[in-house]
Order: structure tokens, then C-alpha cells, then sequence
């Protein structure tokens, strides 16, 4: 069982060919064991030694918390009416923010429609929509109490560089604004579609998505950064759930916790010429595994459609669309 997946995984990571090699970590920058400990980030505890947890229960079936006590939003795990007129009474304003820079504005048309029909219907959405392309954003009817602002940005020819400066984007944007207009921020990949209800149970503190390509994989398989010098780097031995960069969310003061931490981490590693395996996504999982999401979203929320549905996944709520690297992509 387990060997099916990760090699589904490793076709995954293939196509990017962005992994970096565990030889590295051992041979170059470990050479006596040693150095794991001395380099672990300011920010970072000591490492704490504890089983990995999983999204199975003892019986098999998923469980709905962490062993932090944070849920794991599934579908069956609450009342959708129920939660949504609990915040609905809070008249609450949720942000998101959604990138489309260069060939990636071809995602845009499916994924507002699919939001619209799908994603916080009945509540105040604000979408700031960041692209060097503003004439290429579609006309796309917005549901009742939702709106869209586009903010152009300079473009990028790295596609790693536009993945990576969301957070440095989002983090001036909440200074600027979302402290004063929203009180919960969220931030989407827009090579996406929702295909079903994405509403109030994802609301949190501070929400982070399991990934759902490695919810089956041994931590010390998960693609981690793995050069102790970076400041994403994870030790093999520590680790909870390998979470997606293409979903962050929480309160407007936590989310910018996290952001401006990501984009400080970013720099130094920048200023050292060195790049995390997965940018941001890398620093986004050292980060939360040394500030624990409040609430995870289950893979429903954050699914892959070059992935068949297995038996654990009901419904699927947002997932990846298929696309051609080499042709949204400004370079390998
Ligand atoms: C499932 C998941 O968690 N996917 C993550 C993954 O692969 P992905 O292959 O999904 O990354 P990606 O190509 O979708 O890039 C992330 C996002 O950056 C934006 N973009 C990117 C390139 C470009 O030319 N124009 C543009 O606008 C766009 O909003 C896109 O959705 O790794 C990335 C960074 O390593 C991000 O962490 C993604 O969120
Ligand atoms: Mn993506």
C-alpha cells in the first residue's frame, strides 16, 4: 500500500525536478552529525522527540484532531448550516488573496467562477487579485457581498520568485490594509477549481491543508528542506504533516505571524544564495511545525486532479487542475 503512494509522489516531484537529494544533507552539510542542533533556526525549539501523527485513527479510519488537539476538517465532521450561522452572526469579512502572474491568468476565469459558486457563499469576500496582467482578468459576476480588487505587480521571469514573494506580497498587503478591512485572510494557488462547499469550518486561528499527495508518507520521506544551512531545514526526525503552500489561512494577525516570518527566513536564506526545495513551501512547514496550526483542513481541501479519489477522500472541495509546466511556466 505504502509503495503505491510514494511512488505516485515521486512522479509528482518529478515533474518539477525541484527536490533537492538527502545525499546532500548527510555528506555535505552534516559531516559528523553534528551540525543539526548548532543550526536550528532562532525561532525554532529544540527538537522534540514524538511519534508522527497521522490523519488514520488505531481503527483506520480518519480522525477528526490532531494530537495538539487541533480538528481536522473532514466532510461528516460538522454541520455546515450550523457552523455557517454561528460566524455568520460575527458579520465577519474574509480576505484572499490569489496570484496570477504572466501565463497563469488562464487560470483565473475557472477558479473565480468555481469560488462564486462555491467558496464562503453568503459571507463578505474581499479578493485582491495580484497580476502583471491586469487586462487579462476576466469579467467574472461576483456573488452578493463579494468583491475583487486587482493590484498590479511588476512580472517575474522565475516562476519560483512569483511562488516565493507571496508572502513578502501579503505581508505588505495586511499591513497596508486587511489589519483595518478583514478579519480572516486566506491565500489560494489559482491553478485551482473548487468543486464543492468550502465555508466556515475552515475558519481558524491559524489553518493550515495537508497536502494530499503525502498523507501516507514516513516523515523522514516528506520533501522537507534538508541542508541544515537553510533556515527551512528539518531534521529527519521531527515532523507532523507535510501541509501545501497552496492554501494558508487564519486570522488577519496570525497569517501575518506567519508571512513575516516566511519572508524574513526567505531573505536570509536569499542573502546566503541558497533557495529552500520547495521556496515557500519549505518555510511554510518549518514554520508551522514550531507554531501548531489551529486547525488543519483535511486533502478535501486542497486535492490534486491528476490524483484518483481514494476511499478516505468523500468530497472534494478545491483541488489542482492539470497543467502543462513547460507551457504556463516562464522558465524550468
Ligand atoms: C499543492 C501545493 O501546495 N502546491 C505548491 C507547489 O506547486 P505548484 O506546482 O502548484 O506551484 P505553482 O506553479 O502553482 O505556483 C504557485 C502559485 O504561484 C503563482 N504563479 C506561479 C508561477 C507563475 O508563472 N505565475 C503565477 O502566478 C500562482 O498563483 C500559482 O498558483 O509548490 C509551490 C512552491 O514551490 C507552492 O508552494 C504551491 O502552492
Ligand atoms: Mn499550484
Amino acid at each position: 500500500m505504502n509503495m503505491v503512494y510514494l511512488n505516485e509522489q515521486d512522479i509528482h516531484h518529478g515533474v518539477h525536478q525541484r527536490r533537492t537529494t538527502e545525499k546532500t544533507q548527510t555528506n555535505l552539510y552534516s559531516p559528523q552529525g553534528t551540525t543539526e542542533k548548532t543550526q536550528i533556526n532562532l525561532y525554532s525549539p529544540q527538537g522534540l522527540s514524538y511519534k508522527q501523527p497521522s490523519v488514520f485513527g488505531p481503527d483506520g479510519k480518519v480522525t477528526a484532531m490532531a494530537p495538539w488537539l487541533a480538528p481536522i476538517v473532514w466532510e461528516g465532521t460538522f454541520d455546515p448550516t450550523l457552523i455557517d450561522s454561528i460566524y455568520k452572526q460575527q458579520n465577519i469579512t474574509i480576505a484572499t488573496t490569489v496570484f496570477a502572474l504572466g501565463k497563469y491568468t488562464k487560470f483565473l476565469k475557472d477558479f473565480l467562477e468555481s469560488a462564486e459558486q462555491n467558496y464562503f457563499v453568503g459571507f463578505r469576500v474581499h479578493y485582491y487579485l495580484f497580476t502583471d496582467q491586469p487586462q487579462q482578468v476576466p469579467e467574472v459576476k461576483m456573488g452578493e457581498d463579494h468583491q475583487l480588487t486587482v493590484m498590479v505587480v511588476p512580472s517575474s521571469n522565475r516562476w519560483q520568485e512569483i511562488s516565493l514573494r507571496r508572502m513578502e506580497r501579503l505581508e505588505k498587503l495586511i499591513e497596508s490594509q486587511l489589519i483595518n478591512e478583514a478579519n480572516y485572510v486566506f491565500s489560494l494557488d489559482v491553478d485551482t477549481k473548487f468543486y464543492g462547499r468550502w465555508g466556515a469550518e475552515s475558519l481558524g486561528r491559524l489553518v493550515a491543508a495537508i497536502h494530499p499527495w503525502f498523507y501516507y508518507t514516513p516523515r523522514e520521506q516528506f520533501p522537507y528542506e534538508r541542508r541544515p544551512e537553510s533556515q527551512a531545514f528539518i531534521p529527519h526526525s521531527e515532523g507532523d504533516f507535510y501541509y501545501g503552500g497552496a492554501m494558508i489561512g487564519g486570522l488577519v494577525k496570525n497569517v501575518y505571524q506567519l508571512v513575516k516570518t516566511c519572508r524574513e527566513q526567505l531573505d536570509i536564506d536569499a542573502a546566503k544564495s541558497i533557495e529552500a526545495a520547495w521556496q515557500e513551501e519549505s518555510h511554510l512547514n518549518k514554520y508551522f511545525l514550531y507554531n501548531k496550526p489551529s486547525k488543519l483542513l483535511s486533502p478535501e481541501y486542497l486535492w490534486d486532479d491528476k490524483r484518483s479519489k481514494p476511499e478516505e477522500i468523500k468530497t472534494i472541495r478545491y483541488s489542482h487542475v492539470y497543467k502543462n509546466y513547460n507551457e504556463v511556466r516562464p522558465n524550468p
